[in-house]
C-alpha cells in the first residue's frame, strides 16, 4: 500500500473529516488582516465578495502585506498534515482573505466540485471577525455530521476535506462585512502559489533594478478589479469603487487639484496624487494614489483601535481649512464618479464611529512616518 493510500485509510474512517480549533489566531492578527484587507481588497469572484490574494499584493507592489501570512499558512499546514495524518508535506494551492457583503451567501457545495478545483484536498476557513458582532447572517453549515452550524467567531478556524464528505454552505449575510482567511491544501506539488508567487516577486524584483529605486508605494491595478457595477451587487441598484468606499466609510472624502470635468477618465485621475479631506478640513499630506492613501489611512485606524492612546501621538499632523472653491470641487467629485457606499461598508463606518467615539471626532493627518513603519516591514527577509 503507498503512503497516500494508507493517508486516504485514515481519511475513510471518519465519516465526515473535520477539526473546529477555537482561537487559532490571535485578536492582534486577526485586526492584521483586516487591515490588510480593507487596504488591498478588489472585488471577488461573485456578487458581494471581496478579495486579497497574495498574487495581487505582488502585482501592486504590496508584496511586503504577504509577511503577516506566512507563519499563520504554517502553522495550519502543520495542524492540517497532523489531524489528516499525512505522509508527505502538503503545498498550499491558494490563501486569501475574503469578505462577503449583504447580499453574500453560497448553498450546498465541496470545495472540489470543478474539474479546476480537483487538486483541493483540505480546506481551512479562519474567521477574522464575529457573527452578531461585525456582521449579521453568514452562519456555516455542514450538510451532514456535527458540528451542523458554526457561528463565526474571530480566531476560530474551521478545517475539512474538500470532497463531498463535507458539503457545507453559508448563509446569506444580512448585514456587515464577513471576513476570513481561506486558504486549500493540495498533495499535488504541481498547484504549489508559492512557485508562481516566486517567479511574480522575480518579475517584479528584475523590473525594480533597472535603475527604478525601490518603493513600497502600492501601485493600483486595473481600475476594472475596485469598480462595482451594479450588477456585481445583488439585491442593489449601486455602484461603486471600493477604494473610494472604503474612505468613505472611515469618513474622508478625496481631493484632486486638478479641474475635473466630465470627459476626465475616473481610472486615469484615480492613479494621480491626491489628497484627503474630512468634513472642512483638508489633510495637508500628499499621497501618490488612491490606493496609497486607502492604506495609510487604514494603517492609521488599526492602530487607532488597538490603542486608544496612540491619538495623542498621532495628532502631529497639519490640516488646513477647506476652501470655498476646494469644497466645490469635493463635492463635483462625488457627481462626478457616481459612487455610493453599499450598505454593509455603510454600516461599518457607523460601527468604526461607535467603537472609536469622540477620537474619530478629532482625527487629524496621518503622520507620513505610519507610512514608513509599513515600508520598514517589507525589509525584512520573505
Ligand atoms: O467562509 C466560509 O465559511 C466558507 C466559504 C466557502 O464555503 C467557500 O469559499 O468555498
Ligand atoms: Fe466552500
Amino acid at each position: 500500500m503507498t503512503e497516500t493510500e494508507t493517508e486516504m485509510e485514515m481519511e475513510m474512517e471518519m465519516e465526515h473529516p473535520r477539526l473546529i480549533l477555537h482561537n487559532f489566531l490571535t485578536e492582534d492578527e486577526c485586526k492584521e488582516l483586516e487591515f490588510i484587507h480593507k487596504s488591498c481588497s478588489t472585488i471577488g469572484y461573485r456578487p458581494n465578495v471581496f478579495s486579497t490574494t497574495l498574487s495581487h499584493l505582488t502585482a501592486t507592489n504590496s508584496s511586503h502585506l504577504i509577511i503577516p501570512f506566512l507563519p499563520i499558512r504554517d502553522r495550519l499546514k502543520e495542524k492540517v498534515e497532523e489531524f489528516f495524518g499525512c505522509e508527505y508535506e502538503l503545498v498550499t494551492e491558494f490563501t486569501g482573505l475574503i469578505s462577503w457583503s449583504r447580499g453574500a451567501s453560497i448553498g450546498w457545495h465541496s470545495d472540489d466540485n470543478r474539474p479546476y478545483l480537483e487538486q483541493r484536498d483540505f480546506t481551512a476557513v479562519c474567521y477574522l471577525n464575529s457573527y452578531g458582532k461585525d456582521f449579521e447572517g453568514g452562519l456555516f453549515h455542514f450538510q451532514d455530521g456535527e458540528p451542523k452550524t458554526i457561528a463565526p467567531m474571530a480566531g476560530d478556524v474551521v478545517i475539512y476535506t474538500a470532497d463531498s464528505r463535507n458539503t457545507h454552505s453559508v448563509d446569506e449575510v444580512v448585514d456587515g462585512e464577513r471576513l476570513t482567511l481561506t486558504l486549500w491544501f493540495s498533495r499535488d506539488s504541481s498547484h504549489d502559489e508559492d512557485a508562481k508567487l516566486i517567479l511574480l516577486l522575480e518579475e517584479n524584483l528584475m523590473h525594480k533594478s533597472n535603475n527604478v529605486p525601490w518603493s513600497f508605494l502600492p501601485l493600483p491595478a486595473s481600475d476594472n478589479m475596485y469598480w462595482f457595477s451594479p450588477d456585481q451587487a445583488s439585491n442593489q441598484d449601486l455602484e461603486f469603487d471600493i477604494r473610494l468606499g472604503r474612505l468613505h466609510a472611515l469618513g474622508f472624502d478625496v481631493y484632486y487639484s486638478q479641474d475635473l470635468n466630465f470627459t476626465t477618465d475616473l481610472s486615469e485621475l484615480l492613479m494621480e496624487p491626491m489628497q484627503l479631506a474630512r468634513r472642512d478640513q483638508l489633510l495637508d499630506q500628499k499621497f501618490v494614489n488612491v490606493l496609497h492613501s486607502l492604506q495609510v489611512a487604514q494603517f492609521y485606524f488599526w492602530k487607532l483601535c488597538k490603542s486608544q492612546a496612540l491619538t495623542n501621538e498621532v495628532q502631529c499632523g497639519k490640516v488646513v481649512q477647506l476652501s470655498q472653491s476646494q469644497s466645490e470641487k469635493i463635492a463635483q467629485f462625488h457627481v462626478f464618479c457616481c459612487y455610493y457606499c453599499m450598505g454593509g461598508l455603510f454600516i461599518e463606518a457607523a460601527r468604526i464611529r461607535e467603537v472609536n467615539k469622540g477620537c474619530v471626532e478629532t482625527l487629524q493627518i496621518v503622520p507620513s512616518g505610519l507610512y514608513s513603519v509599513l515600508e520598514n516591514r517589507g525589509n525584512q527577509p520573505l
